[in-house]
């Protein structure tokens, strides 16, 4: 509900066809050439598009993270909702009063101390003397800088200049609170401070976009993700979901650029099919965490011997996670013409939420040399925020009643 008691919208933030293009600018030259044709009113200005129609629907109240790789996009499209830049294509309304922590020390002046800083942004954001006056002390407060806040913001660390930026934009509690990267600025106190802070906010009812390369920081304060890549939206949905995806993308990616591409073309072993739980499906598999994995696998002999047949489970990235073989289980595999069949069940996954591939090696009857390998990306599923690869099954014990004596060093 707004002041005057009407109620406020519940779209808060509205982007549809967004687009941003910035003008090719590397050199020296380039910048003369860029400003000659402005000036002559030509517009053969070398251009680059780093978003591509963007739709975006922010609900007030909502937790939205925008994550990404280096040049995706996000803080251009924070820019854009922000109102700092505007774009080439589309357009974005927000209809509430926003607090944006951009590029770091944007909206400072250098050469003003702190708490005068802190009035220009006041004034910036509409609040009268008295107000100011009253908000001056928290800000002071939540910043806790000692005595730089008098000193010019020009002699601040990067870790002062986002408390001060923080604190301001805490104060002002604003309808909807745009962040970049600003918890890997400050230091660990301090972001346990902003993460309480923003907390806090949302659970009055506060609507957050962050910016940030950790997803554990995006999993833990945002509700909903919007995965950029390249300019455009690749996910948008679920927290969970969106950040396991753009991890288990990031993980294949460095596994293919590491992974030396040594098929063996002779192929007198190969694995001419694998269904994983029923189905031929070269596309990932998406199961809960916990499920079965059933894989079937047919290998053609070329000589008519029967192979070995490995399967391996890897992390998206390559990482072991296991390993089996049918000949360390003594399994031969049942002859079907001129091939042989196996299948194995591997039950109750205890695999933690990511991305996975299932790997099924054709080898000779010796086990010295595999023939063939068949890949098959698995995504594990859930909303874990546990690490690692694997759930180890674990219990907690209730030591309240124990005195604290007991606990070796108290
Ligand atoms: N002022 C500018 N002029 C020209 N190109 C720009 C400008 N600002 C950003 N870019 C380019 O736009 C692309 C998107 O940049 P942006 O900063 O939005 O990405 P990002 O996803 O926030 O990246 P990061 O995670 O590294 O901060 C990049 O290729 C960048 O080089």
């Amino acid at each position: 509900m707004s002041a005057d008691g009407v109620p406020a919208p519940s779209l808060l933030v509205e982007a549809q066809g967004l687009g941003k293009r910035y003008p090719k600018v590397f050199q020296r030259r380039d910048r003369l050439r860029a400003l000659g044709a402005l000036l002559s009113g030509r517009g053969d200005i070398d251009s680059i598009q780093v978003l591509h129609d963007v739709d975006l629907r922010v609900q007030r109240g909502e937790s939205l993270g925008l994550i990404g790789e280096n040049g995706a996009g996000k803080s251009t499209l924070l820019k854009l909702i922000a109102g700092v830049l505007t774009p080439s294509s589309g357009g974005v309304t927000v209809n509430g009063r926003v607090g944006a922590l951009l590029e770091l020390g944007a909206g400072f002046h250098p050469e003003y101390s702190g708490r005068d800083n802190i009035a220009m942004s006041a004034v910036l954001y509409g609040l009268s003397a008295a107000e100011l006056r009253t908000k001056l002390d928290e800000i002071v407060a939540f910043a806790d800088i000692g005595r730089y806040i008098d000193e010019p913001v020009k002699h601040y660390s990067s870790g002062m200049v986002v408390r001060l930026g923080f604190a301001v934009v805490a104060a002002l509690r604003p309808d909807l609170l745009i962040t970049d990267e600003v918890l890997a600025v400050g230091d660990e106190a301090f972001q346990k401070k902003c993460v309480r802070w923003i907390e806090d906010y949302l659970a009055d009812g506060g609507t957050l976009l962050l910016v940030s390369h950790s997803m554990y920081h995006v999993q833990k304060l945002c509700r909903h993700a919007c995965w950029l890549r390249d300019g455009t939206v690749a996910g948008y949905g679920d927290v969970f979901d969106v950040t396991q995806a753009y991890l288990a993308y990031q993980e294949r990616r460095s596994d293919q650029a590491a992974r030396p591409k040594t098929a063996d073309a002779s192929q007198e072993f190969a694995v001419v099919g694998v269904d994983v739980n029923g189905s031929a499906d070269e596309r990932a598999l998406v199961l809960d965490g916990g499920a079965d994995l059933r894989v079937r696998v047919r290998v053609r002999s070329r000589d008519g011997r029967p192979p070995i047949v490995a399967f391996g489970l890897v992390r998206a990235d390559g990482t072991p996670v296991y390993g089996v073989t049918t000949e360390m289980d003594a399994v031969t595999p049942t002859r079907d013409g001129d091939t042989y069949v196996v299948a194995v069940d591997f039950c109750a996954l205890p695999l933690l939420p990511g991305g996975y591939s299932l790997r099924v090696h054709s080898m000779d009857t010796e086990g010295v040399r595999a023939f063939d390998t068949i890949e098959r990306a698995i995504t594990i599923r859930g909303s874990s925020r546990e690490f690692g690869m694997v759930r180890l099954s674990h219990r907690w014990h209730d030591v309240s009643e124990h005195p604290a004596s007991r606990v070796p060093g108290a």
